[in-house]
């Protein structure tokens, strides 16, 4: 088959993306905190200690001692209303770094593709919004990020933290640079599902890393499609006989195919130690687990839960549970995967009882309107969403989804369990 090969920058189509799907429980309301200056000698400093905080010192002291103008700071700015840091393309963010594009914005800040003059490389750095609860929850992503860089030693899980600093009150967090989350690949290829082949060399490695985080007794909580990147950029771009052109001159539809299936998981600002107390909603909505929103109490288990509406929205191109409300979502986890155990709804706590009526969930006549009950019911059991989308492999990949998706978190598949699950152990890797 032939094929085209394509390159290109990952995110310079970020401006028409949609919103991205928030992270539970950041956005309350803030008092709008002005931002402070780290100063020193009159000049923006990383005032942090860093892995390479002579660095910082030295990226400072580079802006008085050869005095060049086009590598120091820009003028000061007030940050914008929601605290995030101002900035102009193609200026520095300190001498070290200068500005390219943003490519990415989350709720803890943004995220800008900078060229290191150090390292001579791209590099992606996390300017954290100038609040106070954003700095504290970036101070502890470095200490996770430190902690993983220390075990996974040659860097093939989780993004690699290359230095950090304290810039005019922005928390800034240096990142190797990555290609496209799963979820701008999907979106590009206009949510075409991945083959299955490929489903399984992420879901491998997603489960690896998984695994990983579980054995430092960490838990990421918030897996999402966003949060996992490609390494690469490139792509190839084949002919998509599965879709029907819309009209006879229209020719063959294409769709992209990573050349790499290597991805990374980022974005570990919500990442809990297992000693932790876990009875907040962690998570984003779509891959929130149900002990979560019944309040039961959580662990280790939430992220298994997620990687597996994870897999299963690479395997369809959408995501499984499209809804913004629990007790719809939780009738959509039954629709999907049968009956909520008894155990578990009994035991919802004062905020989740109300969708519980004699010992079952209050559905339909709990539903808010009719289009909710609609949504519901079009959603198809677990065993036939898969094989509408997966010509081989089915059984297997169902299988391994029933484990993680089991709804009592004890019973769930643990990270390693599922790396030795057939869909993963008896098939070489392809990609
Ligand atoms: N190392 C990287 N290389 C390339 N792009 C990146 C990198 N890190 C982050 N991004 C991009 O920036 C976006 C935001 O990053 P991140 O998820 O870490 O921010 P956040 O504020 O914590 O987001 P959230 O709202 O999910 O908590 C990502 O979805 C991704 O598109």
């Amino acid at each position: 088959m032939e094929m085209d090969y394509f390159t290109e920058f990952p995110h310079n189509y970020m401006d028409r993306r949609p919103r991205k799907r928030p992270r539970v429980g950041w956005e309350m309301p803030q008092a709008h905190q002005k931002a402070q200056s780290g100063i020193f000698g009159g000049q923006d400093v990383g005032n942090g200690t860093s892995f390479q905080s002579s660095r910082v010192l030295t990226d400072n002291a580079s802006l008085y001692v050869k005095g060049l103008a086009q590598k120091g700071s820009p003028p000061w700015r007030d940050d914008d209303k929601d605290g995030h840091y101002v900035f102009a393309l193609g200026e520095n963010l300190t001498s070290r770094y200068k500005i390219h594009r943003k490519i990415g914005e989350g709720t803890f800040g943004q995220v800008l593709e900078c060229w290191d003059r150090d390292t001579r490389e791209m590099v992606a750095i996390k300017v954290v919004r100038s609040i106070k609860k954003y700095r504290e929850a970036a101070m502890v992503e470095i200490n996770v990020l430190q902690l993983l860089r220390k075990y996974d030693g040659n860097g093939s899980r989780c993004v690699q933290i290359r230095n950090w600093f304290d810039h005019r009150n922005h928390i800034c967090i240096v990142f190797e640079m990555l290609g496209p989350s799963l979820y701008d690949f999907l979106r590009k290829n206009n949510y075409r599902p991945f083959p299955v082949d490929l489903v399984r060399e992420l879901g491998r490695q997603l489960l690896e890393c998984v695994a990983f985080m579980h054995d430092l007794r960490l838990i990421h909580t918030d897996l999402k499609p966003e949060n996992i990147l490609f390494v690469s950029p490139e792509y190839v771009k084949i002919p998509d006989y599965k879709v029907t052109p819309r009209s006879p001159t229209e020719g063959v539809c294409y769709k992209r195919l990573p050349k790499s299936s290597a991805i990374k998981v980022i974005d570990f600002g919500s990442t809990a130690y297992e000693e932790q107390d876990h009875n907040y909603i962690v998570s984003t909505r779509h891959y929130r687990a149900p002990e979560v929103i019944l309040g039961l109490g959580w662990s280790y288990q939430c992220d298994i839960w997620s990687a597996g509406c994870i897999l299963v929205e690479l395997c369809s191109g959408e995501a499984l549970f499209q809804t913004h409300e629990n007790l719809e979502h939780l009738a959509m986890m039954e629709r999907v995967l049968g009956p909520l155990p008894q155990h578990m709804l009994k035991r919802a706590d004062r905020h989740a009882e109300k969708y519980v009526r004699r010992g079952r969930l209050d559905w339909p006549d709990g539903a808010t309107s009719r289009e909710s009950i609609r949504a519901v019911l079009k959603l198809p059991r677990l065993q036939n969403l898969v094989m509408q989308h997966v010509d081989h492999s089915a059984g297997e990949l169902i299988d391994l989804l029933q484990g993680l998706l089991r709804f009592d978190p004890s019973s769930r598949l643990t990270a390693h369990e599922a790396l030795r699950h057939p869909f993963f152990r008896d098939h070489y890797r392809r990609y």
